[in-house]
């Protein structure tokens, strides 16, 4: 397995496999990887002839400096994980060559990006967008896969592809849980034992909600409100937002007629975390 950490070796790299009829697969992660990320690796082997990942903690997504000064970096783990699931090539820049001296350009997407994490991250997924097209462009990925753990950015960068015109093909992959329920996610890491039984109210409270509107509730008000009960209810947990989405634009909804999706953030302590699931 190849590791490249220069954006111009890299794309040299890939026009290179390009110009051979290679069709090139991505997935890019912040590292730290877990079965989520290894999910999506799984998913891209078999669709293309060179399958590369990222590895690379972008500050400009970051709104918070203890947040990136203390994300979980486990490089050399990664990379063994990489390898046993198939990736051929590990693209692993740093800050320095991704934003060298006098960067000053970025993409950002409109509507989208300003409910749910948009409204309390604040130029977060200005960063993500940004990030996003730089690895496309240097990796000349024909598909890259992402997580719907992280919805609005996946809806966010389909959103980006289509109105950009860019010729990438970006899949969305189920979330991985653990047994009893949590969502994997890179940031579990963070969680004291206590907290990690108390992340538990992020899934419940989909449930709940998945439950109701399986029973014919289709009021986003008394989705809302149950699902906040069992956050609310969970001492030490603080609720960020709940919301009810269009689950293709993201748009809020007042009544459940169309594909809808119940998103949440929620704190534990000083550790953050998102879920989503389906409404129906
Ligand atoms: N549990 C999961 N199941 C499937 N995909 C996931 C899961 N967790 C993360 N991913 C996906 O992996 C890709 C890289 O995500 P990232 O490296 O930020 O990991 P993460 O676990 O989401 O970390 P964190 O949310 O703590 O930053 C994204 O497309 C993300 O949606
Ligand atoms: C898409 C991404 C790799 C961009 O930095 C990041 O937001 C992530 O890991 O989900
Ligand atoms: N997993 C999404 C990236 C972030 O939280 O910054």
């Amino acid at each position: 397995m190849l590791v490249i950490n220069s954006p111009l070796e890299m794309r040299a790299y890939s026009l290179k496999a390009r110009q051979e009829g290679k069709r090139i697969g991505l997935v890019p992660t912040m590292g730290a990887l877990h079965a989520g990320h290894l999910s999506l690796m799984d998913y891209a082997r078999p669709q293309c002839d060179l399958l590369a990942a990222s590895i690379f903690v972008n500050p400009l997504q970051f709104d918070r400096e203890d947040d990136l000064a203390g994300y979980p970096r486990t490089f050399e783990r990664d990379l063994e994980l990489c390898e046993a699931h198939g990736v051929d090539l590990v693209f692993a820049p740093n800050p320095e060559n991704m934003y060298p001296e006098g960067f000053q350009t970025s993409v950002s997407v409109g509507e989208m990006t300003k409910g749910l994490c948009g409204a309390g991250r604040d130029g977060h997924f200005q960063g993500v967008t940004t990030v996003v097209m730089k690895l496309f462009n240097t990796v000349l990925c024909d598909l890259a896969v992402f997580g719907e753990k992280d919805y609005q950015q996946l809806r966010v960068i389909q959103r980006m592809v289509r109105d950009l015109d860019m010729l990438v093909e970006v899949v969305g992959r189920p979330t991985v849980r653990e047994e009893d329920g949590l969502a994997l996610s890179s940031r579990n890491k963070h969680l004291s034992p206590e907290e990690r039984d108390k992340a538990l109210c992020l899934s419940r409270a989909l449930k709940k909600a998945r439950s109701l509107a399986d029973a014919g509730e289709t009021s986003r008000s008394r989705l809302v409100a149950e699902a906040e009960e069992i956050i609310r209810g969970t001492d030490g947990a603080k609720m960020e937002y709940v919301e009810i989405v269009d689950s293709q634009s993201l748009a809020p909804m007042q009544k459940i007629t169309k594909p809808a999706r119940m998103c949440l953030a929620v704190w534990l302590g000083d550790t953050r975390l998102i879920d989503n699931a389906p409404l129906n």
